[in-house]
């Protein structure tokens, strides 16, 4: 198969789809690979490492999109690259379809096959492939948030850890997946107050156990959330339903209450975004704004600004995948293989993820129709 790697084109995205190491696996498993000249520049990896590891380097992404049977992007596709896909085109990258109706009907248009990294999901719920991803924005909501905290980027002044004689400040995680269990992670070691709000009451007794009773558990619903954010110095976003738009926990009213100069930071805004009062997803160039008082920061693609650390993560986890695909073809390959197919969201023309179709009013066609 012909694999093509464009360069990203998504505003301070540095991330990679491939590295050198990826090449020379799909080389070796009889493939091309075809790469966008500067492609890796931004994660450290120059054209000269992918020459040396077997791929062809390539002036531009229109030759990249005219010639190769898959895509492997990071980033969805934005729309300078809707007109590049060709019909029947494999896609493997992050899509996060529910919020994205202009893509989505790109996608349904050109027929090209989504495979969304973000959907690709084991039998105990695992999503393998946000993971990595997932902690890295995770440890960065922190460290952001305290950053904007500091009065010259407009926050209150406090700083997260408190000093003695000087109460710590609070740190509000709604959402105790990977995003949340990281984000706690790095609250708690620089000595935040820290309380996570989940539904799944499960998750809630890990977190208590892991955490050994360093945080406060609370389970998620309007009248916790709202009491919780109110005394939030920093709250961060962090829930998912996979595929689905974010649930809107936070209302208007609610950060309303929130103290001027403190920080929302909405991980969960590359699926919507999880507070009401989020009305724009923003860049790394202009990542904050502020509402009621309350900086905000709905930066979709964070580790982008982590790049070396974060290519690195994400192809670990997309490489094996990659290669099956590669190797037997997209629809062998979900045959085969029960995770990867979860990540099909569109095929022919039609959308196969149903809480995608269902965010955005499509009709839904089960895959097992169209593979049999
Ligand atoms: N902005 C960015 O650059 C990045 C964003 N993300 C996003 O962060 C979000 C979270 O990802 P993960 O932590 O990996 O997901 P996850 O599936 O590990 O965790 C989500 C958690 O939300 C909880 N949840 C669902 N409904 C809830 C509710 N009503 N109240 C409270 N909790 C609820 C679930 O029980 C689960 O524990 C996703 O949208 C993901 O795509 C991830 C990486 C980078
Ligand atoms: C998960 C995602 O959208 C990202 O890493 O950018």
């Amino acid at each position: 198969m012909l694999i093509g790697v464009p360069k990203e084109i998504k505003n301070n995205e540095n991330r990679v789809a491939i590295t050198p190491a990826g090449v020379m696996a799909m080389v070796n498993n009889g493939h091309q690979v075809i790469i966008e000249k500067n492609a890796g520049l931004g994660s450290g990896i120059s054209d000269e490492d992918y020459i040396k590891a077997g791929a062809t380097i390539l002036d531009t992404a229109q030759e990249v999109f005219s010639q190769a049977d898959m895509i492997m992007k990071v980033k969805e596709p934005l729309p300078a690259e809707y007109e590049l896909f060709r019909e029947g085109q494999l896609l493997f990258t992050y899509l996060h379809l529910a919020p994205e109706p202009e893509l989505t009907a790109a996608l349904l248009k050109k027929k090209v096959t989504g495979v969304a990294y973000e959907t690709i999901q084991l039998e105990n719920g695992a999503l393998p492939l946000l993971t990595p991803m997932s902690e890295v924005a995770g440890r960065m909501s922190i460290q952001i948030g305290a950053r904007y905290l500091e009065k010259t980027y407009g926050g209150l002044g406090v700083l997260l850890g408190g000093v003695p004689g000087v109460p710590a400040a609070n740190v509000v995680i709604v959402g105790g997946g990977i995003v949340g269990t990281n984000a706690a992670k790095m609250a708690i070691g620089l000595g935040a107050n820290v309380t996570i709000l989940d539904l799944n009451v499960d998750r809630l007794r890990y977190l208590d156990d892991i955490f050994g009773g360093k945080i406060n558990t609370v389970m998620s619903n309007s009248y916790n959330i709202a009491s919780a954010v109110k005394k939030a110095d920093l709250l961060v976003g962090a829930v998912l339903i996979p595929g689905a738009k974010a649930p809107r926990l936070v209302t208007e009213e609610m950060v309303k209450t929130m103290k001027p100069g403190s920080v929302i930071v909405d991980v969960a805004i590359d699926q919507g975004g999880s507070i009401e009062t989020i009305d724009r997803v923003t860049t790394h160039s202009e990542p904050i704004y502020e509402k009621h008082g309350v900086i905000h920061y709905s930066v979709a693609n964070m580790p982008g600004a982590v790049a070396r650390t974060s290519t690195f993560a994400l192809t670990n986890v997309t490489l094996p995948y990659a290669i099956q695909l590669a190797n037997k073809g997209w629809l062998q390959a979900v045959k085969d293989n029960c995770a990867l197919a979860k990540g099909v969201n569109v095929v022919d023309g039609k959308c196969t993820f149903k809480a995608v179709a269902d965010s955005l009013n499509l009709e839904y066609t089960p895959l097992a129709r169209i593979i049999g």
